[in-house]
Parts: structure tokens; C-alpha cells; sequence
């Protein structure tokens, strides 16, 4: 595709915006399509997804251009063409890569860059993209399968839908798409794969609350607390409410949801999205302190602990995470986790069930909390299932989940 100047120049504003102003890269894009409303579908996708891959192999792309740091404008420029070289070789695209004559491209030699590139595919974390620290922890936990979860994870997602069955069906949906621009996922019957990306938040179906987009992957949590229809379920890690949508379909709209958060705002679009959905059994509640738990100790027949993570697992969708994560936050993350699966699990009733999960690859979130929680409190506790997504085998996002039953 022709380079169009004004397009080039909203990938460097948009990447200044996210690398030095340390903006969220989805925020970012959302806000620039927005303010652009002329900008045509062909000119939209390609800036979308130009900002995604740069962020994506920021650090091979640096690698190739000789830079040794990204802070000045003409480095922006410099990253932006230097991806425009390496990007048929990357992607396995047929686009040329042949460079504007523009003055902020002078100084870039195609085959020095070429050149860079080919030796930076010799070094993993340089041809994967990634900073040391996260290639080391990966190894030192998942060994030999990190390489190839971490190649996984450097493709474009899947654009996935779960259909609301409080509203509508899996046929009428496709139905919406057409049959030949979507395909199924067996092991999740309201998951629909569009072929093509689009912005489906303008379909009439999505207004009337037919569909919400979520990963196939994570879809197969809330399946995982065996729900039925008449439970109180207590989402404790609730956010905007992804799963417990889906918890309300499970439960055919009977029983009761408590959903609850640290964050208002994620509740506050949650108690949105309920309405579209159809949601008749929702209650949401501010976590402020501990009596908020307290006050709800043993109240819950099922109880889903998504919780926060190093979100290791999504870094298809969220590939700036890989620059923003910090060594430090990994522990502290750890600590808050343990934190909520020690105190928080109190609140689920004897006989009753809970689902603990992560969209983190390592163990350390994961795999290692639940079993220090069996080891601290397998009198009470016992872990009935445990299920790890993989990217790379699967093709679902990264996610961990573990079903726990409490005996006394
Ligand atoms: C992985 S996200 C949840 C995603 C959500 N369940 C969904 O499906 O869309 C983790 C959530 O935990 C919340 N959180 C962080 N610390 C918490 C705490 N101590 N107690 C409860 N929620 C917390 C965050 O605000 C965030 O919304």
C-alpha cells in the first residue's frame, strides 16, 4: 500500500503518545480513529494495525534501525520507516518496501536495515521483542515451551464474539456476519471467529446486546464454576464485567450476581453493559476494605476470582504491556493475588465451589498460588480441576484457571 503522509504522521504522534507519554496503546488508537471520522475503512484498518505491529517489535524494529534509544520526533520517524522495510519479510506480506522521498526517511539505508534484521533473528529476545527480564522469567518457568508461547504470542489475535443467549443464538448471530465470514469453535458453543476484522460496535446486533467481544479462551472460564440457574455467584474481580455477562447467560438470568471491584469506573460501564445484555440479577459493590469480604462471608455458592496479573497470557491484544510491565510489579502483583485467594475465598459457602484464574502464563501467578493454597488450607479446600490454555497449540489467549471445592 502507498505511504499517505498524513497516516504516517498519526502513527508517529500515536507512538510518541504511548512510548514517551506512556499512553495505553488501545486508548490511544480508539481516540484517533475517533477524532478522524473522515478517514476511510482502508485507511483505518492500516493505522490500526501499522501502531499495533510497530509496538509489537519495538525492539527489533530498534535493532534494525541502529537506535540506541527512541525520544526525539526524527526517532519515531526513524522506527516508522525502518518498519516499513523489514515488514514484508516480518509479517510474510507481498507489500513493497520501497520508502517515500520524504526528508525524515533520508537517512535510513534499506539494506543496513535489512542487514540488522537478518541478525536479529539469531537472538530470541531481540527477533521475539522482548526486554531480557520477561524472556528470562519466561524460560526460568515454562523451560522449553516458552519459546514457543512467546512466537505465539506475537501474532495478531483472533477477533472472537460470545454470543448472549439471554438475547439471541449462536445461528442468529452468523447470521448477522454470514455463514462463509465467520467460523465456530467446538469446545465453546457461543464463540464465533470473525474472519475479517470490523468494527462490529455499530451493528445493530451489538446495540441490542446479541454479542460481546471475548476471547473463545476466556469464555471457557466462567464454564469452568459449574453454574446453575438459581445460584448466588459472587464475581469478586469483576472489572467491566467480560465473565459475568457470560456468569448471567450461564445462569439463564435465575439467582443472584454480586459483582465487585476496587475500581468504580469498571463497574460503573459493567452496570452499562448489563442493560444492553439483558442482565436481571445484578448487584455491583466498591471493594473500599476488608469488610466488604467480611460482609460477605459465606454467602456465595460459586465464587470467580479473575484475578489482576501480569496479563503475560494477552499479549497478542495488549502487545505494549511487554514495555510497560516492570520486574517489581510482578511480585507485588503476586502478593495482591495471594492476598485475595486467602481472604476473599472465605466468602464462598461450605459445599460451595470457586474458580481462581489468571491470563498469565507463568506458574507463579498461577499454578504456585493454588498449590500454597492447598498446602495452607487443604483441610477446608480441595482442587478439583485445573485447565492451562496455550497460544501457541490452541490458538485461545493465555489463561489458567483452577476449580476449588470447599469441604468444611
Ligand atoms: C483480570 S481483571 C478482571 C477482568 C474481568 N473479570 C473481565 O472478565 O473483564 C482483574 C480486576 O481485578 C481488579 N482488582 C485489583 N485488585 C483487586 C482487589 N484487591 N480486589 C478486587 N479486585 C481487584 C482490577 O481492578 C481488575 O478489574
Amino acid at each position: 500500500m502507498k505511504l499517505y503522509r498524513g497516516l504516517i504522521e498519526a502513527t508517529v504522534q500515536a507512538l510518541q503518545q504511548i512510548f514517551s507519554d506512556k499512553q495505553q496503546a488501545d486508548r490511544v488508537v480508539e481516540r484517533l480513529l475517533k477524532s478522524n471520522p473522515k478517514w476511510g475503512a482502508r485507511d483505518r484498518a492500516f493505522l490500526a494495525e501499522n501502531i499495533y505491529e510497530i509496538v509489537r517489535w519495538w525492539r527489533l524494529i530498534k535493532f534494525s534501525a541502529s537506535l540506541e534509544k527512541v525520544t526525539q520526533p526524527d526517532h519515531f520517524w526513524k522506527m516508522v520507516g525502518t518498519w516499513q522495510i523489514i515488514k514484508p519479510a516480518q509479517l510474510h506480506t507481498e507489500t513493497d518496501n520501497i520508502l517515500p522521498e520524504w526528508a525524515e526517511f533520508e537517512e535510513i539505508n534499506p539494506e543496513t536495515v535489512l542487514s540488522r534484521y537478518q541478525e536479529a533473528l539469531k537472538v530470541r529476545k531481540i527477533a521475539q521483542s522482548i526486554p531480557d527480564w520477561i524472556d528470562e522469567v519466561g524460560e526460568r518457568e515454562l523451560g522449553d515451551k516458552w519459546e514457543k508461547e512467546i512466537t505465539a504470542l506475537n501474532h495478531q489475535a483472533p477477533f472472537v464474539l460470545r454470543v448472549n443467549t439471554l438475547k439471541s443464538d449462536l445461528q442468529a448471530v452468523i447470521s448477522v456476519f454470514g455463514e462463509d465470514k465467520v467460523e465456530t469453535v467446538p469446545e465453546v458453543p457461543t464463540a464465533i471467529i470473525l474472519k475479517k476484522r470490523q468494527n462490529v460496535f455499530g451493528q445493530d446486533a451489538f446495540k441490542r446486546g446479541f454479542f460481546e467481544v471475548q476471547d473463545a479462551g476466556s469464555q471457557l472460564i466462567p464454564a469452568f464454576l459449574d453454574l446453575k440457574p438459581g445460584q448466588t455467584v459472587i464475581d469478586a474481580c469483576a472489572g467491566a464485567g467480560g465473565k459475568t455477562l457470560q456468569i448471567a447467560s450461564l445462569l439463564e438470568n435465575k439467582g443472584n450476581i454480586i459483582a465487585l471491584d476496587i475500581e468504580n469506573y469498571k463497574l460503573e460501564e459493567l452496570q452499562k453493559r448489563a442493560i444492553r445484555n439483558g442482565v436481571k440479577i445484578l448487584t455491583t459493590g466498591l471493594i473500599k476494605n476488608d469488610s466488604t469480604v467480611k460482609d460477605l462471608v459465606e454467602k456465595a455458592d460459586r465464587l470467580l476470582l479473575d484475578v489482576p496479573c501480569s496479563g503475560l497470557g494477552v499479549l497478542r491484544r495488549n502487545p505494549d504491556t511487554k514495555w510497560k510491565l516492570q520486574p517489581t510489579f510482578l511480585n507485588t502483583i503476586r502478593n495482591t493475588q495471594w492476598h485475595i485467594l486467602s481472604t476473599y475465598s472465605k466468602m464462598v459457602k461450605r459445599g460451595g465451589k470457586m474458580v481462581y484464574a489468571t491470563c498469565s502464563l507463568l506458574p507463579s501467578e498461577s499454578e504456585d498460588q493454588v498449590t500454597r493454597f492447598i498446602m495452607e488450607f487443604g483441610d477446608r479446600w480441595r482442587l478439583m480441576n485445573e485447565r492451562r490454555t496455550s497460544v501457541a497449540d490452541e490458538g485461545y489467549d493465555g489463561f489458567y484457571m483452577a476449580l476449588l471445592e470447599r469441604i468444611k
